[in-house]
């Protein structure tokens, strides 16, 4: 059964007198704890599906539903995971991860400890009294991941979270999240421009076209590449045949991915 659907979702950009068809007519749904991959040319609208889905900008026309209904009335906790962490400077690793339930006024020892817990997982426990600055990239992707999922979030939505990272920390951060998001249940579409990075953590890949942002075709991941760890997928004697596939499908879409 779906769970988050897009229905024929289009947007427009009005800016300084110019005019961008940023999305015609999306259309896809996602199932609870499923995870996609969101894969296209620069430009071809992937954050703005993520901005629209979170609800930071409404769509110019058409409908996102969470179980069929208006996703903005569900009050359906939503994380979001960035390039850039975002941390506070002046705040500390515990403190950095505690923000959400502090705004929203939620913060208890349950939370706190939670929170601890979250950080021991991902192998931050020692640095929760210390501030960003004294932490690595890869370091501070995880405060971020941590950050994110201590609210609960039932939908996670990556924006090319690992993008900034050295390619080592990047492997390592890839497994990481898997892990997590599958122990949590949650539901996750990620956008990348790393087709395999789409193939290694994802169930489905949907490849998209620019100009404007439509969706060309989507692929499922074989099931034996489902079931293995993102690090270890990347050797699966199943990966080269879909990597291909995708590889192909952006080509015939856009000339000038790179
Ligand atoms: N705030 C904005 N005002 C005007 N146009 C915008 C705005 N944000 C995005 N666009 C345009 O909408 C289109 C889709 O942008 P979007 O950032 O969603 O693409 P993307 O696939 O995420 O790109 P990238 O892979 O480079 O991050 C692009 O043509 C972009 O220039």
């Amino acid at each position: 059964m779906s769970f988050l659907t897009l229905e024929n979702v289009t947007h427009h950009y009005f800016s300084k007198n110019s005019y961008t068809k940023a999305l015609d007519d999306i259309s896809f749904s996602v199932k609870e704890g499923e995870f996609i991959a969101l894969l296209g040319p620069s430009g071809c609208g992937k954050s703005t599906i993520l901005s629209i889905v979170s609800g930071i900008m409404k769509q110019t026309s058409g409908s996102v539903l969470l179980n069929d209904n208006p996703i903005e009335k569900s009050g359906i906790g939503i994380g979001y995971m960035l390039q850039q962490d975002y941390l506070f400077p002046w705040k500390t690793i515990l403190d950095n991860v505690l923000i959400g339930p502090t705004i929203q006024d939620t913060l208890s020892a349950e939370i706190r400890e939670k929170a601890i817990e979250l950080l021991e997982e991902v192998g931050l426990q020692k640095v929760a009294k210390q501030y960003p600055s004294s932490l690595s990239g890869g370091m501070r992707q995880r405060v971020a991941l941590v950050r994110t999922l201590i609210t609960d979030p039932k939908i996670l939505l990556l924006d090319e979270p690992f993008s900034a990272l050295d390619y080592q920390t990047k492997l390592k951060l890839e497994d990481l999240v898997f892990k997590l998001l599958h122990a949590y249940h949650k539901t996750a579409i990620l956008v990348t421009h790393d087709i395999g990075e789409a193939i290694a953590m994802s169930d489905r890949i949907i490849v998209m076209s620019a100009n404007p942002g439509a969706i060309a075709k989507s692929f499922e991941v074989p099931i034996e590449l489902r079931n293995e760890m993102p690090f270890l997928v990347r050797r699966h004697p199943k990966y080269q045949s879909i990597f291909d596939k995708v590889w192909e499908e952006l080509n015939k879409n856009e000339t000038t991915f790179v």
